[in-house]
């Protein structure tokens, strides 16, 4: 087996007074799909900007790809989608091109962008999320869900080894949530993109992640999703860290 292509040992954080990370261990292998599950303001969105180096580490270890995340130089191996990105107001003057290929600049720090190869990422990136058909359209004018496929065309441009994703189902309707969970699955297993979801959500992700982790400021639970829908709620609950009731759909 590879070595992993994170990996978080004894992680503390704190701001302030306030602890918001405790003993925190976990590793992502190559290939997985790790879903972060936990309630709001349990540490998610810290802990992954650790991992970004976005967050500067106070006390613990971690690293990507074999480095130290204080050291490690992204080249367009780990790419991130935040939270809210899809929340373009209609009118807002940018077409789905510009703002893919801002991602393809970006990335790769140069200072003379090579334009033909840029389009070729730009559209191959679209094609990946079926948004080839948007591409001269205005970002503002797309509905949330639209708007949210191309960001991750954005994140995919050069194609990284990890796209971490902070939320992204927020804007995105019902309706087209499971379809969304579908386009990660096939960017996960037919392109190999190893992905971290982060999501409330607990109850829609199971079915598509190969990892859980629950996060109330330490991990509750770190393993198999098939084993965590197993126990009853009271049992999930204690490891979520927070009130599980089970849905039942009746679809
Ligand atoms: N820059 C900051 N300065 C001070 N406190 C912060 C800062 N960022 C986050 N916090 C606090 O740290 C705790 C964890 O926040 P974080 O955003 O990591 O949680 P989260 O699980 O991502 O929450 P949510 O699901 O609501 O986005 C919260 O209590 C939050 O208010």
């Amino acid at each position: 087996m590879s070595d992993p292509i994170v990996t978080v040992q004894n992680v503390y954080h704190r701001y302030d007074q306030q602890t918001v990370l405790e003993n925190i261990n976990f590793n992502i292998e190559e290939g997985a799909f790790v879903g972060l599950v936990g309630p709001n303001g349990s540490g998610k969105t810290t802990l992954i900007k650790l991992m970004l180096g976005i967050e500067k580490l106070q006390r613990g270890n971690i690293t990507a790809f074999g480095q130290p995340i204080q050291k490690f130089k992204n080249k367009g191996r780990i790419s991130y989608v935040s939270q809210k990105a899809n929340s373009f107001s209609r009118g807002f003057p940018a077409t789905v091109k510009e703002v893919v290929s801002m991602g393809v600049i970006h990335n790769q720090r140069r200072f003379l962008p090579d334009q033909k190869k840029d389009q070729g990422l730009v559209k191959s990136a679209l094609q990946k999320v079926n948004m080839e058909e948007y591409i001269n359209r205005n970002i503002g004018d797309l509905s949330g869900g639209q708007q949210q496929r191309v960001f991750i065309a954005r994140a995919i441009a050069n194609n990284p080894k990890l796209l971490i994703l902070d939320e992204p189902t927020v804007g995105v309707d019902s309706q087209n949530v499971e379809q969304f969970y579908d386009l990660l699955s096939k960017l996960n297993q037919e392109l190999g993109i190893t992905l971290v979801l982060v999501s409330h959500d607990i109850g829609a992700i199971t079915t598509y992640v190969t990892d859980l982790l629950c996060l109330n400021r330490s991990i509750h639970y770190h393993g198999n999703p098939n084993e965590f829908e197993s126990l009853t709620d009271e049992q999930r609950s204690i490891l979520y860290g927070h009130q599980i009731n089970t849905i039942t759909h009746n679809h």
